[in-house]
């Protein structure tokens, strides 16, 4: 336990969030009342069987997704992410926010270095040249940033993903499924490092994962089912 973060407030919370696909006979309630408060330098972890809602939560947290009703509020700015309009939820993703998908997202016509840098030359902020040569370096792809990704095998197109997500210094990182398509030495590689984000750099961090071991890397746990979350564990009891 790090008692630094341990009283921290939530780095994001949401309320009541109600995200309803459909109507009539067709409708889907794919979240259905979802309060959640995601603790600030921590790793939360959410499982739930398939249709659960896991993406539609982590689209709706991210501000990819405007929900039905409910709030999201990113607490360091105290902004409702959920009451913007799609351009200025757009411009706190490529500051605050930053998501990792399970196929990377690289731009394939562009080098390592020019996909880690775009979200910055974006959001027209300056480089941090430093922080920028020590993220590479930490997640071990410093050598190849003239490559494109396509040159790149799965495990390192994720770990330029991860620098990518990094490189804006973000409140937090949302990660769908980010080992889903690697085997299990590179997921594992992968995990060991998203651990030592959290850890070393005090990142706070979500992730959505089928998998149960990938689950219990992080400090906390939460279930969905059916558009709700049914428990919410602790996982640093007892480590
Ligand atoms: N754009 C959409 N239009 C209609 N229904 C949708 C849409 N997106 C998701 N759904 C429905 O909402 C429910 C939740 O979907 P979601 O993708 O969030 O689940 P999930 O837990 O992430 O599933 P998986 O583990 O299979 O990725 C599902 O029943 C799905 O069919």
């Amino acid at each position: 336990m790090n008692p630094a973060t341990d009283n921290a407030p939530p780095v994001l919370s949401a309320q009541d969030l109600m995200m309803i696909y459909g109507k009539g006979s067709t409708e889907v309630r794919a979240l259905d009342g979802i309060s959640v408060q995601i603790q600030s330098g921590k790793w939360t972890s959410i499982m739930g069987q398939s249709g659960s809602g896991k993406t539609t939560l982590l689209q709706c947290l991210s501000g990819l997704a405007q929900p039905t009703s409910g709030r999201v509020t990113l607490n360091k700015n105290n902004i409702t992410l959920s009451s913007l309009s799609e351009n200025k939820r757009a411009k706190l993703r490529r500051t605050h926010i930053s998501m990792v998908f399970q196929d990377f997202n690289l731009v394939p016509i562009l080098s390592v270095k020019d996909n880690i840098l775009l979200p910055l030359r974006l959001a027209h902020r300056r480089l941090d040249k430093q922080w920028f040569e020590h993220i590479t370096s930490v997640l071990k792809i410093d050598n190849r940033m003239r490559h494109l990704p396509g040159e790149l095998s799965g495990g390192q197109q994720q770990r330029a993903a991860i620098a990518r997500a990094l490189m804006s210094k973000p409140d937090i990182v949302i990660a769908d499924e980010p080992t889903g398509s690697l085997d299990s030495v590179t997921s594992d590689a992968v995990l060991d490092l998203f651990r030592s984000i959290v850890d070393d750099f005090g990142q706070s961090l979500v992730f959505v994962t089928h998998d149960k071991d990938a689950a219990h890397r992080g400090d906390v746990l939460i279930t969905m089912r059916d558009g709700k979350i049914i428990n919410t564990a602790d996982l640093r009891v007892g480590r």
